[in-house]
């Protein structure tokens, strides 16, 4: 049993995982490079939007169960949750582990945990095992090592940190065993033992299957706008059947997850993993041909009506009733049309933020009124309840009139 746990990494993770455990009355150090994370979480509030997350911090942090620091200090257990981005050239960065693995090799001791819930290419965990014991050879045989990726999804995390299944691999039978039992102490969901190669393919393996489905519905809707089928309709119709399930088609694939992480099998076995790239070059052609037709829709208007359309694009998000910009499609397509477009002929609408710092957003109600041409990009439920005039042109990327 921990008496003592040090997090690395204070984010949309690293802060609801230390706050569960501490509620769980065990001694957490959280540690963040940033002292303004670390400041906002010590006066037991929070710095990122999470339902109950400020709950949870204000509980922890008051009854002195959570203290949060720019510096590790000697524990029993150590959880790595900093960011795995990759780089340029999409080859995975492991930079931020590397860091965070570094800063507590000298406060390892016999007996401790270490464990990555980074989403981390296969192979991290014993490149850190190594790493560690060319350090502090001492401590081979002595201490454990395990990976345990994190499944949550962000706006349900207090509740699928506690009742998500987790799959939890170590570096030998010992490490599984001590990582199984520190997760038992406040995962109510089945905890699943495997090895950490195993465990790291496990999350890369969940978020490339994603993608590819969500590229498969992407591909349909492109045979579906040439042959002029309504990609909705037939999606419905197909997954009637008993062993048919296909997703949503939109406007791309956004988020520092799904868009990120099959890059981390692509990159180190690039023959292999041929479907896997394909499924993230349709998804993001689908952003591109989605800014296409509406270039087209603009030069279309402007031959009919001899004058420039007004265009309303609803939606900067990843995805729909969510604030996160962050690999965002629709903000992709919305800076692609703009680079040939006067300002004024545009309306930019994100109900889930109030300003930008590169875009003058306009309310959704205005934007739709005032626009020749409307532009769907993300199925945010503000604009579900829309009434569109019939003479405006719609474009329905995301299946808002479904
Ligand atoms: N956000 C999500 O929905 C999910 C994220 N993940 C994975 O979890 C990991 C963490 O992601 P997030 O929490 O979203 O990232 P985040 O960016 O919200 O938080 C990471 C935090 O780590 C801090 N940090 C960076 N380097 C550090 C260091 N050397 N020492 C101490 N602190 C450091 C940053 O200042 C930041 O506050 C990533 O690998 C991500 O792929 C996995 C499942 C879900
Ligand atoms: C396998 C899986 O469902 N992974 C989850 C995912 O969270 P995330 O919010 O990124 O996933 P998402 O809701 O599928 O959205 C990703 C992107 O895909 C798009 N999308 C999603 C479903 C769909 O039918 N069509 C579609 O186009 C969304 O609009 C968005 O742009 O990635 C998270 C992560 O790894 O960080 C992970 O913890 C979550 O459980």
């Amino acid at each position: 049993m921990s008496s003592k746990v040090v997090t690395i990494g204070l984010g949309y993770i690293g802060l609801p995982t230390s706050a569960l455990i501490a509620n769980n009355k065990i001694s957490v150090h959280g540690v963040d490079i940033s002292q303004h994370v670390v400041d906002t979480i010590n006066s037991g509030k929070i710095h990122i939007v999470e339902p109950d997350l400020d709950i949870a911090v204000a509980k922890a942090v008051k009854e002195g169960f959570l203290k949060a620091d720019i510096q590790p200090i000697v524990a029993d257990t150590y959880l790595i949750v900093v960011p795995t981005p990759f780089k340029g050239n999409h080859e995975p960065d492991i930079s931020y582990v590397q860091a965070a693995t570094e800063a507590i090799v000298p406060l390892l001791k016999e007996g401790d945990l270490y464990i990555i819930e980074s989403t981390s290419p296969v192979g991290t965990t014993e490149k850190m095992q190594n790493f560690i014991f060319s350090k502090r050879p001492e401590l081979k045989g002595h201490i454990f090592l395990a990976y345990c990726p994190e499944r949550v999804l962000p706006g349900n995390v207090m509740y699928e940190l506690v009742h998500n299944d987790r799959v939890i691999g170590g570096v030998d039978e010992a490490s599984t065993a001590k990582a199984l039992a520190f997760y038992g102490q406040f995962v109510k969901g089945e905890l699943h033992a495997t090895n950490a190669r195993t465990a790291e393919m496990c999350k890369l393996t969940e978020n490339a299957s994603r993608d590819s489905q969500i590229a498969f519905a992407n591909e349909l809707s492109l045979i579906c706008d040439k042959a002029g089928i309504n990609v909705w309709e037939l999606i419905q119709l197909a997954n009637k059947h008993p062993r048919v399930n296909i997703l949503q088609p939109g406007c791309g694939v956004g988020g520092h997850c799904i868009a990120v992480d099959p890059y981390f099998l692509t990159a180190d076995f690039p023959m292999e993993s041929r479907m896997i790239a394909q499924a993230r070059e349709t998804n993001n052609y689908k952003s591109f041909w989605c800014a296409d037709k509406i270039r087209e829709a603009r030069k279309d208007f402007k031959l009919k009506n001899n004058r420039e359309p007004t265009i309303a694009l609803m939606g900067l998000a990843f995805k729909p009733n969510i604030d996160d910009l962050r690999e965002s499609p629709a903000k992709y397509i919305v800076q692609r049309v703009l680079q040939d477009a006067n300002d004024e002929e545009y309306f930019i609408a994100e109900p889930n933020i109030k300003e930008h710092n590169i875009f003058k957003l306009t309310d959704y109600q205005e934007a739709v009124e005032k626009a020749d041409i409307v532009a769907f990009l993300v199925a945010h439920d503000e604009f579900k309840c829309l009434v569109i005039n019939n003479s405006k042109i719609v474009l329905d990327f995301c299946g808002i009139k479904k």
